[in-house]
């Protein structure tokens, strides 16, 4: 399959930027077991059509392609997770964690009337979490009686919550996200506006939600989402995203075993530019700024959350 495709009969959204092809080797080199714990398939349109209900449509992203950018960046194992232009069909999903031979795990999308025979397939292709998603651009609102009946079914099978939401909606969010009685990860610190002061209350906040609550991780990616001076991870840059920096390194230094990182490739929904992944790598050390907090963040922690059997 060729980059910058979108098969099936499917037309990419306006204004859509491609994944980069061709990543360079990062400068960085990630320790060995590193887990990239974020980052999706789209398809192919052809074999996995995208939901009706998706408010974009992407450019296909498959599991052979993830598969080889996470050989390229040296990674071990991956994390995938369902994004919203495939809905609740998971198909796509298990379809990548099949083929990785057991070196992936994967975060579904499921809906309240899921049945235990689902669940426990989707289990054993290897997925340990469910996502609820409550950014406005991406999904019609789910009524929380219909999430709540979602974790009752989710927990017995000792899988998680990552929930992805925007800084602003926190407040009304935090008596919810607070009573959920599994593990529960929230995807890219909670969307902090980086133009706020990373000592001033709205950040504040999201600290004192992970402080509140022993049993919320956090990823501390999408550096290339969350950042509005940059510069880009283009064209060699070693210093990008400066002005995400000091958000991921608090949070990394005061919550050392419940951060994670992930690419977010293919980076649905960028708008103005498309990060090189090789060059996104070489970011984690300005945030992680030692070796032992790197192994914590890429191999120990997401080793605990999503292969807690070992191996
Ligand atoms: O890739 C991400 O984490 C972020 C997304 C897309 C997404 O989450 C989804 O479609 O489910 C975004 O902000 O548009």
């Amino acid at each position: 399959m060729t980059h910058g495709e979108t098969s099936g009969g499917f037309e990419k959204s306006a204004g859509w930027l491609d994944w980069y092809d061709g990543p360079r080797t990062p400068t960085f080199r990630v320790p060995e077991g590193a887990v990239d714990a974020h980052c999706h398939v789209f398809g192919p349109g052809d074999r996995f059509p995208y939901a009706p209900e998706r408010k974009y449509t992407p450019c296909d992203a498959s599991a052979d392609q993830l598969l080889a950018l996470r050989d390229r960046l040296g990674f071990d194992r991956s994390i995938i997770v369902q994004a919203t232009c495939h809905g609740a069909d998971n198909s796509a999903l298990v379809d990548a964690l099949q083929r990785s031979g057991g070196r992936a795990r994967g975060v579904a999308t499921v809906r309240r009337d899921v049945t235990g025979e689902q669940l426990a397939e989707l289990h054993e292709a290897g997925v340990r979490g469910v996502r609820f998603n409550f950014v406005k651009r991406l999904v019609d609102r789910v009524p929380t009686d219909s999430l709540h009946e979602i974790v009752a079914k989710v927990a017995p099978l000792g899988w998680h919550v990552v929930i992805y939401f925007e800084a602003e909606d926190l407040p009304d969010l935090y008596d919810f996200f607070s009573a959920i009685p599994t593990d529960v990860v929230v995807d890219h610190m909670g969307r902090p506006d980086v133009t706020k002061d990373p000592n001033g209350p709205e950040f504040a906040l999201f600290l004192r939600f992970l402080r509140e609550n022993p049993n919320v991780w956090t990823k501390v990616s999408c550096p290339e989402r969350l950042s509005v001076t940059g510069p880009r991870a283009l064209d060699g840059q070693q210093h990008a995203y400066t002005d995400v920096v000091p958000f991921a390194r608090r949070v990394i230094e005061e919550f050392p075993d419940r951060v994670l990182w992930g690419t977010d490739w293919p980076h649905p929904n960028l708008t103005d530019h498309m990060p090189d992944d090789g060059l996104l790598v070489d970011y984690i050390p300005r945030i992680a700024a030692t070796p032992a907090l790197q192994r914590k963040l890429l191999v120990d922690n997401p080793r605990r959350l999503y292969w807690p059997e070992g191996a």
